[in-house]
């Protein structure tokens, strides 16, 4: 079975408050961003984990793919399976890639071997892997509380939305990030701030880590005022960083932007 495990944005992320389990209460507004890795799980006589693409850090051992089969496979009798990775969404970018490689390897899992999984109970196992995998079971938009895991549904007049996000090759630990940014409540009611035109978003909608990033790297501001530069209606960093986008309505296609070499962009529609 192949799929196409695809990356998030969030619109707005206000870090709230800090968990008695250590991690922070958020927040944001996830949007599914059809840029993809490839994951292919297919049965075999060994397991094993392949991989191409972007290279990832840490012990392939402990990648989240693997993680997520381990996860099953202690509930249920799984056969071996061959999985292969081909990975394209940047690591370390606030896109969400590796989440969404878990909860895509969960849900092809799920239905390849016919589990009785509902999307709750996937979820559930989902959370138990990253803040961010459950959202990619649904894969919909959602105004996300508590670690970024307990969704309200949000209806966001996005789909076809040119797009363009920049990575400026700069990868930041989502636990340094955090340790940056001090929490406090939202200054702004997300909802209603997002049901106002997208222009109107700029004053409002605002992520808290790239207040907390940008002194650290200015290339984070630099790129985002590029994006308002090229016409963007809103701009923002992703998540904890550091891929910046730039949302352009009524636009076939997001102009160019200048950008250094080894960065890395994406231009499509939301
Ligand atoms: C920044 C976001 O991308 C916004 O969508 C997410 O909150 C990050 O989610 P994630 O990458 O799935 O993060 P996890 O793998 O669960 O956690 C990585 C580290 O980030 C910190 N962390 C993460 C999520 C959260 N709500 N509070 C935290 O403090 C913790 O130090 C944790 O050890
Ligand atoms: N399939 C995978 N893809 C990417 N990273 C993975 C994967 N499996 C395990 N990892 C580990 O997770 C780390 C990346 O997590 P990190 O949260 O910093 O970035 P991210 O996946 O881009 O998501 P985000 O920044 O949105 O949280 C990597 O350093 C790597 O060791």
């Amino acid at each position: 079975m192949l799929v196409f495990p695809n990356a998030k944005l969030n619109l707005g992320l206000y870090v709230t408050g800090q968990r008695p389990d250590g991690f922070r209460n958020l927040e944001s507004v996830f949007v599914p961003l059809p840029w993809c890795d490839a994951l292919e799980v297919v049965p075999a006589p060994k397991d094993q984990l392949t991989l191409t693409g972007l290279p990832i850090p840490g012990d392939p051992a402990t990648n989240l793919c693997r993680r997520a089969y381990a996860l099953l496979a202690a509930d249920f009798e799984l056969p071996p399976v061959h999985l292969h990775l081909h990975k394209a969404v940047p690591i370390g970018a606030g896109l969400g890639g590796g989440s969404a490689d878990a909860a895509f390897a969960l849900r092809a899992l799920s239905e390849l071997f016919a589990l009785p999984l509902t999307l709750d109970q996937l979820e559930s196992y989902a959370r138990r892997l990253g803040s961010d995998c459950a959202f990619f079971i649904r894969n919909q938009p959602v105004l996300a509380y508590e670690k970024g895991d307990v969704f309200q549904a949000i209806d966001l007049p996005l789909a076809g939305t040119a797009c363009k996000v920049i990575y400026p090759g700069l990868h930041i630990s989502t636990a340094e990030a955090y340790a940056r940014v001090t929490a406090q409540p939202p200054r702004h009611d997300l909802r209603q701030s997002l049901a106002r035109p997208m222009e109107t978003w700029r004053e409002t909608v605002s992520n808290d880590f790239e207040e907390a990033l940008t002194p650290l790297y200015p290339v984070l501001g630099e790129l985002k005022q590029a994006l308002y530069a090229a016409g963007a209606a809103y701009a923002s960093l992703s998540g904890s960083g550091s891929a910046v986008y730039g949302l352009f309505p009524g636009r076939e296609a997001a102009p160019a932007v200048p950008v250094a070499a080894g960065h890395l962009v994406w231009d499509g529609r939301l």
